[in-house]
């Protein structure tokens, strides 16, 4: 009988999967690796540094043994009377704090917390009218401290909120930060109120149960006492001591690494509640960074609404994110539907909210589980500097000469401008319109593909409907996965995957031209300029990787242009 305070997980396994998970977790057992994992012993896995990445393992004991010292911050915020947190960071500083913030929601006496997480112009705007400068606590998150974005972002809005509350502005910001960062100098040469450290033995995607989610959560009011008691109960059932059949991260991540490294169903598509949606973006960086690799590991489908099973490949892994009181009953049944069907489901039941908490531990564990079947190192991210590089290349040129490199488009096609990757360049020959390049690119979509939309604009409501619509439609076309995100957000997560992971991947990057611009202090380039890089960098790690990928360039009147995008796409289908 499982602890019921635990997490309930179901698995409904295709006999042959079910019977190589077991074959799997019989070969751990008999070479001791839980064991393994819990003496930091990197053999698990590469056998390279991993040992130095398991700070994680049993974080949750450290900070409950601090809870006084959290919740002194957190009445002090109350007292403070903020009416605003927001927190500027990317990835792992990043997407867990937004599933605490949405999950919970607005705390009665404190503030609200937003989380932005993008260097698009207009959505840095929107957030800065969103909050009341004056009284908004900027927490400024990362681990490295050297990330471009929370630096920007950090210059931009310090100098905004100084010209509301003058000299005293330092008071308003704290940083969460690894001991020793740059971001450390910063936050002490400008007087924030509170330095918090992370943990250098914990990378980004790992972080949410460290200061990255916690302090966030405290500023917001959140029940850390709850959390980190239940996020406790997971690590207990994941602990070396546990039953192998009791031990739940263990369980999940057999049969993760079971689904890729012998069925090749390595598209993980979550589904969520609504109540606890967020968890897919937290969920995909974790899983697509850590595994996406020389050429292996899992490509994640969050938000890809669920549809009858003949719409599916074999390549599919379903999980299931279920909030007790907060079902969605059509979810149910179109799981139900795929499992009938032999498609693998698992399903992670929560029987309240606070076992989001249980969620970021068991699927941590199950994700360093699922690398080591797989055969890699889940613990780095090779590919995501390739397009740190790329970018700084671009801005450190617009610096020098005040423009960005002339690049020429291979169409152009009245608004849109067309550019191709590598091996796009000699297929997109003779195309001569818009709908031309796209029939092109979807001509070379088969089965087992999975296409990528890569949007450089604002997201919001309206650009998530518009996003979804053009994904969906090629699912349905297709019968592929479909990722659907906004740069330079997946930069730091989906990213690594789709540079580094499985090669079949088909790629749409869309820009445009910005609505309005912002400056970045002490810097001649702009938000603007810094997105444009980012795109660019991104598009050439790509096109150099032989991914296939084509850059469509909206000009002009952006809600126009990408409604008309958003209809050629789906006639060139
Ligand atoms: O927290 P930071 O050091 O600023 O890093 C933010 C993000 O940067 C990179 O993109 C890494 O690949 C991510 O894993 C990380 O979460």
């Amino acid at each position: 009988m499982q602890d019921e305070q635990l997490i309930q997980m179901q698995s409904a396994l295709p006999a042959d999967h079910q019977k190589a998970v077991q074959e799997g977790l019989n070969a751990w057992d008999k070479e001791g690796k839980v064991q393994k994992i819990w003496a930091r012993d990197a053999s698990v896995w590469t056998g390279k540094d991993e040992s130095k990445w398991l700070g994680w393992l049993d974080i949750v004991d450290e900070q409950l043994g601090d809870l006084a010292t959290l919740e002194a911050f957190q009445n002090e915020v109350k007292a403070r009377g903020f009416t605003d947190v927001l927190l500027l960071g990317m990835g792992g500083s990043s997407l867990g704090p937004e599933v605490l913030g949405e999950v919970f929601g607005h705390q009665t006496g404190f503030p609200t917390l937003h989380v932005l997480d993008s260097t698009d112009p207009q959505q840095v705007f929107t957030f800065q009218q969103k909050v009341d400068l004056g009284k908004t606590l900027f927490i400024v998150s990362s681990k490295s401290g050297g990330t471009l974005e929370p630096n920007i972002l950090k210059a931009y809005f310090y100098n905004e909120a100084k010209k509301v509350v003058g000299d005293k502005v330092g008071s308003h910001f704290v940083t969460v930060t690894d001991p020793g960062s740059h971001m450390e100098d910063v936050a002490k040469q400008d007087g924030f109120w509170k330095i918090f450290y992370g943990k250098k033995d914990i990378g980004g995607r790992y972080s949410v149960l460290s200061n990255f989610g916690i302090i966030p959560a405290a500023a917001a009011g959140l029940p850390l006492r709850a959390l980190l008691q239940s996020a406790h109960k997971m690590q207990k059932a994941c602990a070396a001591e546990t039953s192998l059949t009791q031990n739940l991260g263990l369980q999940l991540g057999a049969i993760w690494g079971t689904a890729v490294a012998q069925f090749k169903r390595d598209k993980f598509t979550i589904i969520a509640s609504p109540a606890i949606n967020s968890l897919g973006a937290w969920l995909e960086q974790l899983l697509a960074e850590s595994t996406g690799k020389i050429g292996k590991g899992i490509v994640p489908i969050d938000e890809e609404t669920l549809t009858t099973p003949d719409h599916y490949g074999n390549d599919r892994l379903f999980v299931y994110l279920r909030l007790n009181g907060n079902v969605d009953a059509a979810q149910d049944k179109a799981l139900e539907a795929l499992k009938a069907a032999g498609h693998p489901v698992v399903t992670l039941n929560l029987q309240d909210k606070n076992q989001i908490a249980q969620v970021f531990y068991q699927t941590e564990f199950a994700t360093a589980v699922a690398g080591s079947f797989i055969g890699i190192d889940p613990f780095d991210q090779p590919d995501v500097e390739a397009s740190k590089i790329e970018t700084k290349k671009i801005t450190t040129a617009y610096n020098e000469h005040g423009k960005l490199p002339d690049i020429t488009p291979v169409v152009r096609d009245g608004n849109f401008e067309v550019y191709a990757g590598k091996v796009e360049v000699e297929k997109l020959q003779n195309a001569s319109s818009l709908t031309d390049a796209l029939k092109t690119l979807f001509s070379q979509v088969q089965t087992g593909d999975y296409v990528g939309v890569l949007a450089y604009i604002e997201r919001d409501l309206a650009t998530r409907d518009w996003i979804q619509k053009i994904r969906l439609a090629i699912r349905d076309k297709k019968k592929v996965a479909t990722a659907a995100e906004f740069g330079p957000r997946f930069l730091h997560s989906t990213g690594q995957a789709y540079k580094g992971g499985p090669k079949t991947g088909v790629f749409l990057q869309i820009t445009v031209d910005d609505v309005k611009d912002l400056p970045v202090p002490a810097e001649k380039y702009t938000f603007g300029i810094v997105k444009e890089a980012q795109a660019r960098g991104d598009f050439d790690v790509l096109s150099e990787r032989d991914r296939r990928v084509i850059r469509i360039h909206v000009k002009g009147d952006m809600k126009a242009g990408l409604e008309t995008l958003s209809k050629t796409i789906l006639s060139a289908l």
